[in-house]
């Protein structure tokens, strides 16, 4: 493959890791922004059969000012003319329902019982790796690829772990990883990023290199369904009953103040509670919905170095999780730079984790992916500690 000499812009580089062609088909999910449109772009300069799908998923926050959301009709749109201009057949698929139940539904139940959700997560196990993974087959799809900023990687033989694995995208500002911990090796014998070993405005400028007029779009929202930002009235919406009041103590159920319903809060969080006066800066510690209390501390009170995971999904070498566990650098937060550990299977798809040293803004709800290096380990959700309630 030829570059085009632009300036930062290295086609070879763009293409590494996918493999030619030759007419096989790919299906590329297609939602209207400059990543996918991109992805598209590549995999038919590639010389894949490509087809573009788009979901549409919710036309929720369409009432809000400037906000972008994910699917609605401007974005389809612009996917439509995006394939038009690469010349590839372009489908919506309505997954509103599907969405609404296995992203939305759970991202409220998750707020109501204290936690911290990420549905980006949800979106992706369920809906896009799923059910577009399944419409890409049934459209004798080779691939299914998605503008998602990750590195795929074919399995290195023996002792690798019985097939593909994931790997940071090389710019650290952009990699997505963190959302794809729960991946399966079933769904990644399928599935391709081409996007892991580009930069953005590598991305943006193959866009016009395409004539593709999605080439200087905003980046979406994080929460594509919260487009503003306010995930309380999404939840209230939702779940209508969960704005019940209730009391913020302190770690020995003092009662400080009053809020109006916990799904406002996060644990780490310190603005926005409405208790001035005290001495010392106060923080979310925790989270007891059944209560409705919100517990505060000093900032000292939110380390922990010991919390346990569920639903742990294994992408590392071997088939499973050694028995005696793995060291690894884990992140708690899509945010937050990883820190060392030890990660110790327990029964039931759960583990163990132990940090090297107390960490701030361990929440339940919130992904803990595991990484050896560049390497996605896997990851698991962040449990509630049920040891530890307010006096
Ligand atoms: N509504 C949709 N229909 C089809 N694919 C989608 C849709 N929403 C997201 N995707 C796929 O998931 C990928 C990651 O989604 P994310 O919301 O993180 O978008 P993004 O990083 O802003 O990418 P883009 O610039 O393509 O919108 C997208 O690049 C696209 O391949």
């Amino acid at each position: 493959m030829r570059d085009d000499g632009r300036p930062g812009l290295d086609l070879a580089a763009a293409l590494e890791g996918i493999e030619p062609g030759l007419g096989r088909r790919a299906v590329v999910a297609m939602s209207g922004g400059v990543d996918s449109s991109v992805t598209a772009g590549l995999l038919a300069e590639a010389g894949y059969d490509v087809i573009g799908l788009t979901m549409h998923l919710t036309d929720h926050g369409q009432d809000v000012p400037g906000g972008r959301t994910c699917c609605a009709g401007q974005d389809i749109h612009d996917a439509r003319r995006v394939a038009d201009r690469l010349n590839i057949p372009h489908y919506v698929v309505d997954y509103e329902s599907t969405f609404r139940r296995d992203v939305m539904d759970p991202f409220a139940d998750s707020y109501v019982s204290g936690e911290t959700p990420v549905p980006c997560v949800l979106c992706n196990q369920t809906v896009k790796f799923r059910d577009l993974l399944a419409a890409a087959r049934d459209l004798g799809a080779d691939i299914l690829a998605t503008g998602h900023y990750v590195r795929w990687r074919a399995g290195a033989g023996e002792g690798d772990g019985p097939g593909p694995g994931l790997w940071r995208a090389r710019d650290a500002t952009k990699d997505q990883s963190y959302f794809l911990f729960a991946t399966t090796r079933e769904q990644l014998k399928t599935l391709r990023f081409p996007l892991g070993g580009l930069d953005k405005a590598r991305t943006r400028a193959l866009a016009e290199r395409y004539g593709l007029s999605v080439h200087d779009k905003p980046e979406s929202q994080d929460i594509c369904f919260v487009p503003d930002g306010d995930y309380a009235r999404v939840v209230a919406r939702l779940r209508p009953g969960a704005l019940e009041p209730g009391e913020i103590v302190d770690a020995d159920g003092r009662v400080l103040g009053r809020h109006d319903g916990v799904i406002h809060f996060t644990v780490g969080q310190r603005r926005g509670l409405g208790i001035g006066g005290t001495a010392e800066p106060l923080y979310v510690i925790r989270l007891e919905p059944e209560t409705r209390r919100v517990v505060v501390g000093p900032r000292d009170a939110l380390g922990r170095d010991r919390f346990s995971i569920r639903a742990l999904n294994w992408l590392g070498p071997g088939a499973a999780m050694p028995a005696d566990g793995v060291r690894a650098t884990v992140k708690i937060r899509n945010t937050f730079d990883p820190v060392p550990a030890r990660v110790s299977p327990l029964d039931d798809g759960r583990a163990a984790v132990t940090l090297d040293t107390p960490t701030h803004g361990v929440s339940p709800g919130q992904a803990c992916v595991l990484y050896d290096g560049e390497r996605v380990l896997g990851g698991g959700w962040i449990e509630r500690d049920d040891s530890r309630r307010s006096g």
